[in-house]
């Protein structure tokens, strides 16, 4: 069963790797309007043989958010030295609302494996009203960067962002960031909120792997505004490597 549920990760970090390498061979659509169709019918080719993927531009996207995405976007391009074409070391990661749902796995899975079970951060439907964001990471530099605009729907202090919303995604881009070689879980955050995130503007958060002791990760974040001069949120976490075993309970 370990080798199956280790087979299963794997096949998710495929599934990442190739959505990633797809989105870099076709250029992304470019958002003019404002319509909510202007999504759904740039997106339809690809609906029925690939799952949403929540991290590609949507109407509901600001500038800033378009921006950002644009820069950290054009980083993911392939590098040219010279004559010599190099893979770049940034990657877009794709976002999907099911972790598991094109997985095989048996009885063993289905424990894990609920039909209704959605990933926390992608299960609004409404563009713009819950978290916007995409993820960039740089693995030759074990860093990760996600651009987030925070919608209506995480409000906590009248006009800004939930402090639980914020945790939310630190633990999204740390946990991103230590999962890069293989599944890891939160034992430990810590959070400074710094100043209020007021909802609907966009942040930078970056991530960075600090230390590795062992299965022993250290991973630091920082939420700051676009521009780098406002600092909104600091934290740094502890991840422990897992053997997929653990999530069944054995
Ligand atoms: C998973 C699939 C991922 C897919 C990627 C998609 C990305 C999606 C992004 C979303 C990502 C979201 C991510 C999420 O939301 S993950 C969800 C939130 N996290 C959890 O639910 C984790 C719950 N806890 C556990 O399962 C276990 O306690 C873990 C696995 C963490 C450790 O239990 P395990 O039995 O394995 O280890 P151990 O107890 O022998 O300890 C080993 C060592 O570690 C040290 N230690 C332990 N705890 C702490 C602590 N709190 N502070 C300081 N130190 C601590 C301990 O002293 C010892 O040190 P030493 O004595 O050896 O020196």
């Amino acid at each position: 069963m370990a080798r199956s549920l280790d087979r299963l990760y794997k096949g998710f970090r495929n599934l990442v790797s190739l959505s990633a390498m797809w989105s870099m061979k076709h250029p992304i659509y470019s958002v003019s309007s404002r319509s909510p169709s202007v999504r759904s019918m740039a997106v339809l080719p690809f609906s029925f043989s690939k799952p949403w993927d929540f991290s590609l531009p949507n109407p509901s996207w600001g500038p800033e958010m378009m921006q950002l995405y644009e820069h950290y976007n054009s980083m993911c391009e392939v590098e040219t030295e010279g004559e010599e074409k190099q893979e770049s070391s940034w990657k877009r990661l794709p976002g999907y609302n099911r972790l598991l749902k094109y997985a095989t796995g048996g009885v063993y899975l289905s424990k894990m494996i609920q039909s209704k079970a959605r990933l926390f951060t992608r299960n609004i439907r409404e563009p713009g009203a819950g978290f916007e964001y995409v993820l960039f990471v740089n693995i030759k530099e074990q860093k990760c960067v996600c651009i987030l605009q925070a919608g209506h729907l995480l409000e906590g202090p009248p006009g800004h962002v939930h402090g639980g919303a914020i945790a939310t995604m630190i633990d999204t881009v740390t946990g991103c960031l230590a999962s890069l070689s293989g599944a890891a879980m939160t034992a430990n955050l810590n959070i400074n909120y710094r100043s209020p995130i007021p909802l609907g503007s966009t942040v930078v958060m970056e991530s960075f792997l600090d230390k590795k002791e062992g299965r022993k990760m250290f991973v630091s974040c920082k939420v700051t505004s676009p521009d780098g001069t406002k600092l909104h949120t600091e934290a740094t976490a502890l991840f422990l490597s897992i053997n997929l075993n653990h999530l069944m309970g054995r």
